[in-house]
């Protein structure tokens, strides 16, 4: 089933002060908005919601992941503005959530997308625990029963043509789009929220949020190792890039040794064995393969486990063909193929002062680390 997610990020963060809107302030070293955006990667076809003057800073954060769309004066309207925006594109199913909700866990993602398959509609909440009181200058003046209550949270999640046509009716302001999809006469079904997703609304929420990031965080350290031998040839191919020279590297790939030890290193982080575990050197179907085919698995199996690339530090160790020249580009195709920023990445290389195999020009080693992150 085709699913959208939308996130609304078009407020100006009024209560929680600062000097940029609570989105674009940084939480654990990334703004508010990586956060939520990472939170619904893979989910479906992201549609993140932004105020019109911040549309080029949406542009550099969030770079081809995400559609950009230009928010309203309220919360409805920019929820509006992007299910105009998805109309007839096909999306069957969409989940609406706030920007400002960055720890939204996969359970409460799943157990809305669960519901939806026998509901029209769902979200999720949770019971109000506390006592209820109703207060007037200071002093409570009465209590209020708290039975039945729920304190609502996103993702909201519908029909796509339901909640559009829901909105399209409803042009006054709603708390949310479980009110207008109910004045619509849908129903919605109460999942499984959670402590943690809670919404930044105040500048104190912001502590919470690391505090619980930090708590969470998993982050891995991985190490490949690799070493191919030279055979006749004009070229080898390093990093992904054609490098002329008056060898070849001998293998049973493309024999693309740096983008072999960063695929170990990925693999190593995930506790998921070797290049040779996944893709086996008796198996004649990757025989001559592009190395891309493994780096392109390992990063899926690592982004499918939750983790993100933290950055990653190739080294060639070879006396010949001279690196420097290549470096940039061979950084630009890792980029590419593991969807990183070229910031984040390193390639660099050394001689092993003609000393052993590399010195004596017999073959090429790289070594890799990459860091894996799971908030
Ligand atoms: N015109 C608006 C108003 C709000 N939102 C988004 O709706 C979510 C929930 O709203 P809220 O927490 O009230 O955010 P703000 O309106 O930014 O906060 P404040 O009311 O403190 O100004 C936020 O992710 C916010 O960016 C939006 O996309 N467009
Ligand atoms: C949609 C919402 O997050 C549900 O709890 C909430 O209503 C939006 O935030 P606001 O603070 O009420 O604007």
């Amino acid at each position: 089933m085709s699913t959208a997610v939308i996130i609304v990020a078009a407020g100006r963060g009024t209560r929680a002060g600062g000097a940029l809107p609570k989105q674009w302030q940084t939480l654990a070293g990334r703004p508010v908005l990586a956060h939520t955006l990472a939170a619904f990667e893979g989910v479906g076809r992201i549609v993140v919601v932004l105020h019109p003057d911040e549309m080029d800073r949406g542009v550099a954060l969030l770079g081809g992941r995400a559609v950009l769309c230009a928010g309203g004066e309220t919360r409805a309207a920019s929820v509006r503005n992007a299910l105009e925006l998805l109309d007839g594109s096909g999306v069957e199913r969409v989940l609406i959530h706030d920007g400002a909700r960055p720890l939204v866990s996969r359970d409460v993602i799943g157990g809305v997308l669960d519901a939806l398959a026998s509901y029209g509609a769902a979200a999720p909440a949770l019971p109000v625990s506390d006592a209820l009181w109703h207060g007037e200058d200071g002093e409570v003046s009465g209590t209020r029963s708290r039975e039945g209550l729920w304190r609502a949270q996103t993702p909201q999640g519908f029909d796509f043509e339901a909640i559009l046509k829901a909105h399209r009716a409803h042009r006054t302001e709603a708390a949310d789009d479980v009110e207008v999809a109910r004045a619509a006469g849908i129903a919605v079904a109460i999942t499984q929220g959670s402590e943690d997703n809670f919404k930044i609304t105040y500048a104190e929420d912001f502590a919470r949020a690391e505090r619980l990031i930090g708590g969470q965080m998993d982050i891995r350290l991985g190490h490949g190792y690799d070493v191919h031998a030279f055979e006749e040839g004009d070229h080898v191919i390093l990093c992904g890039v054609r490098v002329p020279h008056d060898r070849a590297l001998k293998g049973h790939s493309d024999a693309d040794v740096g983008m072999h030890a960063l695929t170990d290193a990925i693999y190593g982080a995930l506790a998921e064995g070797d290049i040779g575990r996944h893709f086996p050197p008796s198996d004649p179907q990757w025989k001559g393969a592009a190395s891309e085919i493994f780096l392109d698995h390992a990063a899926k199996l690592a982004d499918a486990r939750g983790f993100r690339i933290g950055n990653v530090d190739v080294t060639l160790i070879c006396e010949r063909p001279k690196i420097g020249p290549h470096a940039g580009a061979m950084a630009s195709e890792l980029a590419r193929i593991i969807g990183l920023e070229p910031a984040r990445i390193s390639v660099k290389a050394t001689t092993s002062e003609q000393l052993g195999f590399t010195g004596r020009e017999e073959g090429i080693a790289a070594i890799a680390t990459v860091t894996l992150i799971k908030e």
